[in-house]
């Protein structure tokens, strides 16, 4: 039976569905050296934004087939070591989007009225109306910076409530902010005309201290900053110096560079200046049973070999483009290996190029397969959907996809060219009626053959007597022919000639075959 960890707190739902098909283990708080301890028991680890899944971890994970993060943010995952040992990392896109952004509102109303402060100063005892007089968020700007999923349901109700809208996002075009009805502008705009700006961006390279000291010199006096997006995002020092020295009026953050908070973070001494939560966004009973359902089933899914429906390190391989190309992906594992190994090792250039009704589909999948296929006999078990892409760029393998609609010998057919240290060579394949396999061209010859586990492939000049020939060879060295097939373009002219073996051929068979008169070249496959 297959074993789950789950090493952040999730809602029991999750639990329910993983032991369903796993044995599941809840071990909330391990220490990293204990996770790297442990983790090569597992099959599958499920986790929220407390464990930080490192290479190191990811390197000892020697049974791991999946990362589950119940929640959007996988920054805490390396995901690059992860996608390498092809270890899979899905996450729950949506499932606390609403969470989130209802948390950033209230952060926003809050942060305006006082109520963390005048809260604490009732309940210790005290009846103070004069310190907490707050500002309306009516008629007020509100800059977005990230208009993603949480971003636009921050402006449906920021809209509602009043609020102008400017948002800042360099991947969202104006007929997206249009129809959201905020005004699209850059950066510098936003920061100078926004009063309120709230962040939904993730953390990257790109947005790493994006609010810093030279930002918050240009914002409004008035302005106030929400964070319930990712920590490392602002400049944490220089927002402390901003509040403390009247440069902006307010703050309020729920995830931080470092979490836990530390201790002694300047942040913690802005008394009414800011707010502050333990990164709260997606804590709620709603958001947390919908991480829960949608992470544990793709675990669960992945475990019985099905395909995940959000996995972030897996191109092109949604669930729909999946069904529908299932039966195409097959084909082009099958092609890859077998042009892999008619090129030889070292493979550094592979063209894709899908045919007839192929050409119209997505093709990143079908590639994905390919070079799956064509790494196959290098890499065996090590390689697969994930790291497919990776490997092959590591190798430097040059890849190219082209399409040509216009060939419809077959519904749609899969064409491969391959150069390697045997040079360059090509086969297409297509599929039956009943989706069965037939590899319809070998370097340009046709043929129509299935392919079989062992195959023998020849360039030979196309005369009498060689089939003959080398039907008896193969038979004085104990190898059984289950099917032969002739390719030719011209009569007693080039050829070639496909056999399917019942057996491996034995060794040094090959160099025999050459001999024979008339044979050009002789390779040997197995699929
Ligand atoms: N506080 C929490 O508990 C909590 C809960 C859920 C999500 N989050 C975080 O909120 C963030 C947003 O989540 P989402 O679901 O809306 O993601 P999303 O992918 O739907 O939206 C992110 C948006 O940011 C934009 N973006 C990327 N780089 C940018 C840049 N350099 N400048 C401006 N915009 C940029 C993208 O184009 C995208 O539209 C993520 O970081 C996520 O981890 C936090
Ligand atoms: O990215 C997310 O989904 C949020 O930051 C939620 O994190 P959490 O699952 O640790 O609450």
């Amino acid at each position: 039976m297959s074993k789950v960890l789950v090493s952040d707190s999730i809602d029991q739902v999750g639990i329910d569905i993983l032991s369903q098909v796993a044995q599941v283990d809840v071990k909330i708080g391990l220490p990293p050296e204990e996770l790297v301890r442990i983790i090569p028991e597992y099959d599958a680890l499920m986790i929220r934004s407390g464990t930080h899944v490192t290479q190191e971890i990811i390197e000892a994970a020697n049974n791991l087939k999946i990362i589950g993060r119940a929640g959007v943010g996988v920054d805490n995952v390396d995901i690059p070591a992860a996608t390498r040992k092809g270890i899979v990392v899905v996450n729950s896109p949506q499932g606390n989007t609403i969470a989130a952004a209802e948390h950033a509102l209230t952060m926003m109303l809050s942060m305006s009225r006082y109520v963390p402060d005048a809260n604490q100063s009732v309940k210790t005892g005290q009846w103070d109306r004069k310190s907490f007089v707050g500002v309306e968020v009516y008629k007020k700007t509100l800059g977005i910076v990230g208009l993603g999923k949480i971003g636009s349901h921050v402006a449906a109700v920021a809209k509602a409530m009043g609020m102008k809208l400017l948002a800042y996002d360099p991947f969202i075009s104006q007929e997206r902010a249009d129809q959201i009805g905020c005004r699209l502008v850059d950066l510098d705009l936003l920061i100078q005309e926004s009063d309120y700006i709230t962040l939904h961006i993730p953390k990257t390279k790109e947005t790493y201290h994006l609010f810093n000291a030279e930002v918050f010199a240009k914002m409004k006096p008035t302005a106030r900053l929400i964070n319930c997006a990712r920590g490392g995002v602002i400049d944490e020092t220089a927002l402390a110096d901003a509040l403390r020295t009247g440069q902006i009026a307010g703050a309020a953050l729920d995830v931080f560079e470092n979490e836990p908070l530390e201790a002694d973070s300047s942040l913690r001494e802005l008394g009414s200046k800011i707010v502050l939560t333990p990164h709260l966004g997606a804590s709620t009973e709603e958001a947390q049973v919908n991480v829960a359902i949608d992470v544990a089933e793709q675990i669960r899914d992945v475990l019985l070999g099905l395909p995940a429906r959000s996995a972030v390190n897996i191109p092109g391989l949604y669930p729909d483009v999946l069904e529908k190309l299932k039966p195409y992906l097959q084909l082009a594992e099958t092609l890859g290996n077998l042009v892999g190994q008619l090129a030889g090792g070292r493979v550094d250039f592979l063209d894709v190029r899908l045919q007839g009704e192929l050409a119209g589909t997505s093709s990143q999948a079908v590639v994905v397969a390919s070079l799956k296929g064509l790494l196959s006999q290098a890499l065996r078990e090590r390689v697969n959907y994930v790291n497919a892409g990776i490997e092959a760029k590591e190798r430097g393998i040059r890849v190219i996809e082209t399409r040509d609609a216009s060939v419809t010998d077959y519904t749609g057919s899969l064409h491969l060219e391959a150069k390697g240290s045997l040079g360059t060579h090509s086969v297409t394949g297509a599929l039956l009626g009943d989706h069965e396999i037939r590899i319809t061209s070998v370097d340009d010859f046709p043929i129509n053959v299935p392919p079989t586990r062992y195959m023998l492939f020849t360039l030979h000049r196309d005369v009498p007597g060689i089939i003959g020939n080398i039907g008896s060879l193969l038979g004085r060295f104990n190898v059984n022919i289950a099917s032969m097939q002739v390719g030719r373009k011209i009569v007693r002219g080039e050829a070639v000639m496909v056999l399917s073996l019942d057996d491996p051929l034995p060794e040094g068979i090959l160099a025999e075959i050459i001999k024979v008169s008339g044979i050009r070249d002789a390779y040997t496959v197995t699929l």
